[in-house]
């Protein structure tokens, strides 16, 4: 599959298969998540451009190279992108934030937009947006619809999760955003849920199950 990224590396892998397991606690659940968005955030943001400043070492003057945070708008999907933002924050702490609130509709598994808070100057700035799930696809494909709007440099989706389904959906809808998981899993179920998956990613954050 053009343009998708599954992050298998060790440490993601064995975060991930914690986080299935239908006992882990709220608090545990909470933690992996945000040590894996940390993981993650080192691929997703290797292509960032960097540049050259002047920095004063105990010994001499030298070049280093630093990156422009700012330029860069994490747009988490409420309310379970909460989880993944926290951990993408502690890594790149310069960055802006974005939200925006979906949720399914469980009938259709349309997506039904609430809330949207955006920085300004979205055309000269570089988007990740994050969501744990990319189940029907539906809802990162509403999101990824309206950022388009905003006319941004360039937009990526981070998701932990993603069922094979919403991966062809986001790739039908927006082939140049690149998608980054730690994995994808077999199937949907008739609800929409992911197989094997790790259930409903917001009550397991949140603990409102
Ligand atoms: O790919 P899709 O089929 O659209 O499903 C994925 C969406 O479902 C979940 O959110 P949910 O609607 O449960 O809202 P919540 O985060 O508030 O629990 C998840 O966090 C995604 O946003
Ligand atoms: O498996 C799924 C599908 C959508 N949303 C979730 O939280 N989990
Ligand atoms: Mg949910």
């Amino acid at each position: 599959m053009s343009n998708v990224h599954v992050i298998d590396h060790p440490l993601v892998q064995h975060k991930l298969t914690l986080m299935r397991r239908r006992d882990a606690s709220t608090n545990s659940f909470r933690r992996l998540l945000g040590e894996l968005a940390m993981l993650m955030t080192y691929e997703v943001t290797r292509d960032l451009p960097l540049q050259d400043i002047e920095v004063e070492t105990p010994l001499e003057l030298t070049t280093g190279k630093v990156m422009d945070g700012k330029k860069l708008v994490f747009v988490s999907i409420l309310r379970a992108g909460t989880g993944i933002l926290d951990g993408m924050l502690s890594v790149v702490p310069g960055a802006r934030v974005g939200h925006i609130g979906l949720y399914r509709d469980p009938k259709t598994l349309t997506a039904v937009e609430y809330y949207f808070k955006m920085p300004g100057e979205m055309q000269e700035r570089d988007i990740v947006v994050v969501d744990p799930m990319l189940a029907t696809g539906n809802s990162a494909v509403a999101a990824v619809d309206r950022l388009k709007e905003l006319g941004p440099k360039s937009i990526k989706f981070v998701c932990l999760l993603a069922a094979p389904e919403g991966v062809a959906t986001l790739q039908q809808a927006h082939p140049d955003v690149p998608i980054y998981t730690a994995a994808i899993d077999r199937e949907l179920d008739s609800h929409g849920y992911i197989l094997p998956g790790l259930g409903d990613a917001g009550d397991r954050i949140f603990g409102t199950q």
